[in-house]
C-alpha cells in the first residue's frame, strides 16, 4: 500500500523561489523521516500533502486521497503539528485540545473525553487545565502534539517536533512519537533538519536538498550488515595485517580497524587464527554496517519506492 505518492512535484513560490523541484517519492505506511537543511522545502511539502498550498505541477496522492482536489478528505483522516508556534496562552491544554476535537466532528462530550484521553497519551493529563502561557517550551510541543492526534487519524505529519527542545526534551519527544508510532499502528512523517536525530525512530528516510530529492531509502536498508569484516587489536595491526595477506585475505586499513572481505564464516575462522598465533589483544571483531548519514554522502539517488 502506498502512503504517500508524489510524481514530479514542483512549487514555485510568487517571489521566484523554487522551494521543491521535481520531487518523485512512493512511500509506504511507517515512520518517515523528511530531513534536509533549513530551506529545503520540508514545510512545503507538508502544507502540499495537507492541502494547504496548490503544487505548481505535478502530482500527489495522500492516502490515495488527492489533497490538492479533495483537502477536506485528506485532513480529517491527517493529524498536523505545526514548527511553529500556534497556541493561544489563555486557554488550558484541556479546552484547546477539547475545540480542536470540536472542530474535527466530534460532539461535545466525546471531544471532551477524547481530549483529555490524548492528553494523558503525551504525559500532560495532570497539568491540563492550567492556560498554556504558562507551560514550558516542551509542554507546548506536546500540546501541539495532542491536538495533532485528537481525531484519531491515520497519518501524522510533525513539522520540526523538537524544535527549541534541551537534549533531554527531544529525548521525550522522540520517545514519545516513537510510542505513538508502535502503540496506535499511526504513520508519520517526522520532519527535521538533523538527520541523527530521525534516524533513530524512523524505519524510512526521505533527504531532500534544495527542493530537490537527495534519496529516499528504508533505514534498514541503509544500515544493514556489509560484507566486510572489521578487525581492531589494540596493538600489533601491522603485523596482522601481513599474516591476514599471507592468508590469502585481502586487507584494507582504516583508522583503527582493518577490513577484510567476509567471504563466509571461514573467514572469522582465517581472523582469530592469525590473531591467536600473533598473541594479539582482540579489541574488536563484527561485521561492518553501513550509516545513514552515507545518504548525504551519496547524491546519486534515485527517485525510488521505499518502506
Ligand atoms: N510563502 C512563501 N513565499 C515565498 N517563499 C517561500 C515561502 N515559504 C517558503 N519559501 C521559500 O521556499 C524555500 C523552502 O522553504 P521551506 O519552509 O519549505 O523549507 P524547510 O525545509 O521547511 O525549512 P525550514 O525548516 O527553515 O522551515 C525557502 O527558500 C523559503 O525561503
Amino acid at each position: 500500500m502506498t502512503l504517500i505518492a508524489t510524481e514530479a512535484l514542483t512549487k514555485r513560490y510568487p517571489n521566484g523561489v523554487t522551494a521543491l523541484s521535481d520531487l518523485t517519492v512512493d512511500v509506504s505506511p511507517g515512520v518517515i523521516g523528511l530531513v534536509g537543511a533549513n530551506g529545503a522545502g520540508k514545510s512545503t511539502l507538508i502544507k502540499i500533502l495537507l492541502g494547504l498550498l496548490p503544487p505548481t505541477s505535478g502530482r500527489v496522492s495522500v492516502l490515495g486521497i488527492d489533497p490538492t482536489s479533495e483537502p477536506e478528505q485528506v485532513r480529517a483522516r491527517v493529524g498536523y503539528m505545526p514548527e511553529h508556534d500556534c497556541l493561544p496562552p489563555d486557554l488550558s491544554a484541556a479546552e484547546f485540545v477539547t475545540h480542536m476535537a470540536r472542530m474535527s466532528g466530534l460532539p461535545r462530550t466525546a471531544a471532551r473525553e477524547r481530549a483529555s484521553e490524548t492528553l494523558r497519551h503525551v504525559g500532560l493529563y495532570e497539568e491540563r487545565y492550567r492556560a498554556i502561557g504558562g507551560y514550558s517550551t516542551g509542554m507546548k510541543q506536546r500540546v501541539k502534539l495532542a491536538q495533532s492526534l485528537v481525531h484519531d487519524p491515520d497519518l501524522l505529519l510533525l513539522d520540526e517536533p523538537t524544535n527549541g527542545l534541551d537534549p533531554a526534551g527531544r529525548d521525550a519527544m522522540l520517545n514519545l512519537i516513537d510510542r505513538i508510532g508502535s502503540e496506535f499502528g499511526i504513520s508519520l512523517v517526522v520532519c527535521s533538519h538533523l538527520l541523527g536525530e530521525v534516524e533513530r525512530i524512523c524505519d524510512t528516510l526521505i533527504a531532500i536538498d534544495g527542493g530537490r530529492l537527495l534519496r529516499a531509502a528504508n533505514i534498514s536498508t541503509m544500515t544493514k550488515a556489509s560484507d566486510v569484516l572489521a578487525i581492531e587489536v589494540t596493538e600489533g595491526a601491522d603485523a596482522l595485517a601481513a599474516r591476514l595477506t599471507e592468508s590469502g585475505l585481502d586487507v584494507r586499513a582504516e583508522g583503527r580497524d582493518l577490513l577484510v572481505p567476509l567471504a563466509d564464516d571461514t573467514t572469522y575462522d582465517v581472523v582469530l587464527a592469525a590473531v591467536a598465533a600473533l598473541n594479539l589483544p582482540l579489541h574488536r571483531l563484527d561485521q561492518r554496517r553501513h550509516h545513514v548519514s552515507d545518504l548525504f554522502r551519496d547524491t546519486a539517488g534515485e527517485p525510488a519506492h521505499v518502506g
